[in-house]
C-alpha cells in the first residue's frame, strides 16, 4: 500500500514519515520511504534552483517539473512496490494539486500530469495553523514558503481538498509522539487491525 504524508510547510512531514517508517520496520513490515521533490535527480536540481530563486519558470512549467520529478522515479517506485508491503511518500502528487490550485492552475490539468503513477491508498494530512508552522523556525524559506498569504491559501486548499477526497486529517500541532500515535491508529484501521 502507498501511504502519503501531506501538509504545508513545517507541518512535520519529514518527522512523521521517518517515525512511521521506523515503527513499521520494527514490526517487520517491509517499508520504503520516498521524498518528493527528490532534489538529487536532474529535474529535481532544476526545482531546487527555482525554489531558491535562482531560476524563473511560469507556474505551468514548475508544476510540470514537479510531476516530471515523480515520473523520473517511476521505475524505483515500481521496484519498491515489488519488494515492500508499504511505501511511504513524504509528499506525492497531492502536493501538486494543492500548490497548483493555489497558483491558479486547473484541477483537471494538474491531475492529468500525474495520471498513471501508482495511486495512494491512504493520504494523511498533517494540519497545522499557519502561525504554528511559522513558529517552527526555519532559516531558509523557499519561494513558496516566504509568502505568508500564499501559505494561508495553501492551508485552506489542503482542508477543502481533504474533505472532498476523504484524506485523513490529523491535528499536527500536538506533540510529535501524539501525532505519531494518531498516524499508527489510522494505519492499523486501514489495514483492518
Ligand atoms: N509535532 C511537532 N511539534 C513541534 N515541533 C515539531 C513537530 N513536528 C515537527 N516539528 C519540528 O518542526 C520542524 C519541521 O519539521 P519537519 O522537517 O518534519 O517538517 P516538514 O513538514 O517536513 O517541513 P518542510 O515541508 O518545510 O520540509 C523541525 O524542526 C521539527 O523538529
Ligand atoms: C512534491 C511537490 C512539492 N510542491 C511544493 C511544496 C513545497 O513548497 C515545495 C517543496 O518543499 P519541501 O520543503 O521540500 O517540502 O514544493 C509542489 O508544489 N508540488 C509537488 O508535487
Amino acid at each position: 500500500m502507498i501511504i502519503v504524508i501531506e501538509g504545508g510547510d513545517q507541518a512535520g512531514k519529514l518527522t512523521q514519515s521517518t517515525m512511521l517508517e521506523k515503527a513499521l520496520k520494527k514490526r517487520k513490515i517491509k517499508t520504503k520511504l520516498f521524498h518528493f521533490p527528490d532534489y538529487k535527480t536532474p529535474v529535481g536540481k532544476e526545482i531546487r534552483k527555482y525554489l531558491d530563486g535562482k531560476r524563473k519558470f511560469p507556474p505551468q512549467v514548475i508544476h510540470c517539473l514537479l510531476a516530471a520529478n515523480r515520473w523520473e522515479k517511476l521505475d524505483q517506485i515500481l521496484d519498491a512496490q515489488e519488494k515492500n508491503s508499504v511505501l511511504i511518500m513524504n509528499r506525492y502528487y497531492q502536493s501538486n494539486l494543492v500548490y497548483g490550485l493555489a497558483n491558479g492552475m486547473k484541477q483537471k490539468w494538474l491531475e492529468t500530469l500525474d495520471e498513471g503513477l501508482p495511486k495512494a491508498d491512504l493520504v494523511i494530512l498533517l494540519d497545522v495553523t499557519q502561525k504554528e508552522s511559522f513558529s517552527r523556525q526555519k532559516t531558509n524559506r523557499d519561494k513558496f514558503e516566504k509568502n505568508e498569504e500564499f501559505l494561508r491559501k495553501i492551508s485552506k486548499i489542503y482542508k477543502t481538498t481533504a474533505k472532498k477526497k476523504r484524506w485523513k486529517v490529523i491535528d499536527a500541532s500536538k506533540s510529535k509522539e501524539e501525532v505519531h500515535k494518531e498516524i499508527m491508529k489510522t494505519f492499523s484501521k486501514k489495514i483492518g487491525l
